[in-house]
C-alpha cells in the first residue's frame, strides 16, 4: 500500500480532478469527510490530508511515501525529498510588489513575506541587503499599514495587489504543484511509485491536451 500526502486547501481540488484522471477511484469520503486518513483498499493507497506546507515533511520523515506539494513549498525549505513530476496545477507565481512608487528605505529595507529564504536568497542575488520580516498570511498588508515597503507573496489573479491598491515590481519565479517522493520509499516501492508516476503523467498530458482545444 502506498501513502499518498495530499495538501488541504486550493491544490486539493485540481490535484484530485488529475488523480481522476488519472483513473483512480476517489472515495467521497476524501472529498466530503472531515476524515484526515482515507484508505482506498482497491487501489492499494492510503491519502492522508495534510497542510500544504507540511505534506513535504511527512514525505521528508517517510510516514507518506509520495505527495503533492507547491514548488514555491520546496524552494522555501530544502528537503530530502524527490520532486518527480510537474503535475501543472495551481499555476501563480512568487513576486516582489509594493505601494506604486514604492520608496525604499535607503538603510533600512524591510521585505514582509511568508517565505523568508526564497526572499533573502533573491534579495541576495540582486545584491540588496533587506530585513526580512516573516508573516504567515495577509502580506499584502504590511506595505498598508508600514511594517514593510514591500512584500514578496503569492500572485494569482492578481485580484489581491489591485483591490490593496500594490502593484507587481518584479517577478521572481513560477510556480505550479509537484509529485514528490520520499527516496527509501522509491527504492523500496518502486514499482507502484512508477505506475503512479506514469498514470499522472498521462493525466497531465491529456488534461494539457484539453486546455490546447
Ligand atoms: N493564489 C494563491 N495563493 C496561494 N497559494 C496558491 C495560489 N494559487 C496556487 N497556490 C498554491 O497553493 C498552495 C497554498 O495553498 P493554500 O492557500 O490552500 O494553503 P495555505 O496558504 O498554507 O493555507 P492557509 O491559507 O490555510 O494557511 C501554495 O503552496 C501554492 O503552491
Ligand atoms: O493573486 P490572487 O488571486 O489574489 O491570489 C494571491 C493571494 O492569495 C494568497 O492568499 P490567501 O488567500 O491564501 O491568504 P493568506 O494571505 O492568508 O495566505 C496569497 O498569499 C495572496 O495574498
Amino acid at each position: 500500500m502506498l501513502t499518498v500526502a495530499m495538501p488541504k486547501g486550493r491544490i486539493f481540488t485540481e490535484a484530485l480532478v488529475l488523480l481522476k484522471q488519472a483513473g483512480y477511484e476517489i472515495p467521497d469520503d476524501l472529498e466530503h469527510s472531515r476524515k484526515l486518513m482515507i484508505d482506498v483498499p482497491n487501489e492499494q493507497l492510503r491519502f492522508i490530508l495534510a497542510k500544504p506546507m507540511d505534506v513535504v515533511t511527512y514525505v521528508e520523515h517517510g510516514v507518506a511515501d509520495v505527495g503533492i506539494a507547491g514548488k514555491d513549498v520546496l524552494l522555501e525549505e530544502e528537503r530530502d525529498v524527490y520532486e518527480m513530476l510537474d503535475l501543472r496545477i495551481s499555476p501563480c507565481y512568487l513576486a516582489v510588489a509594493g505601494l506604486p512608487n514604492t520608496r525604499v528605505h535607503p538603510i533600512a529595507p524591510r521585505v514582509a513575506t511568508k517565505y523568508p529564504n526564497i526572499a533573502s536568497t533573491y534579495f541576495r542575488e540582486q545584491g540588496e541587503q533587506v530585513e526580512i520580516i516573516k508573516l504567515n498570511g495577509s502580506v499584502e498588508l504590511a506595505p498598508l499599514i508600514g511594517l514593510a515597503e514591500r512584500i514578496v507573496d503569492i500572485v494569482s489573479t492578481g485580484r489581491t495587489l489591485k483591490e490593496n491598491g500594490l502593484v507587481e515590481l518584479e517577478r521572481i519565479v513560477d510556480v505550479t504543484s509537484r509529485f514528490i517522493v520520499n527516496p527509501v520509499s522509491y527504492r523500496m516501492q518502486d514499482r507502484a511509485i512508477e505506475q503512479m508516476v506514469d498514470r499522472l503523467t498521462y493525466a497531465i498530458e491529456k488534461a494539457g491536451e484539453c486546455n490546447e482545444n
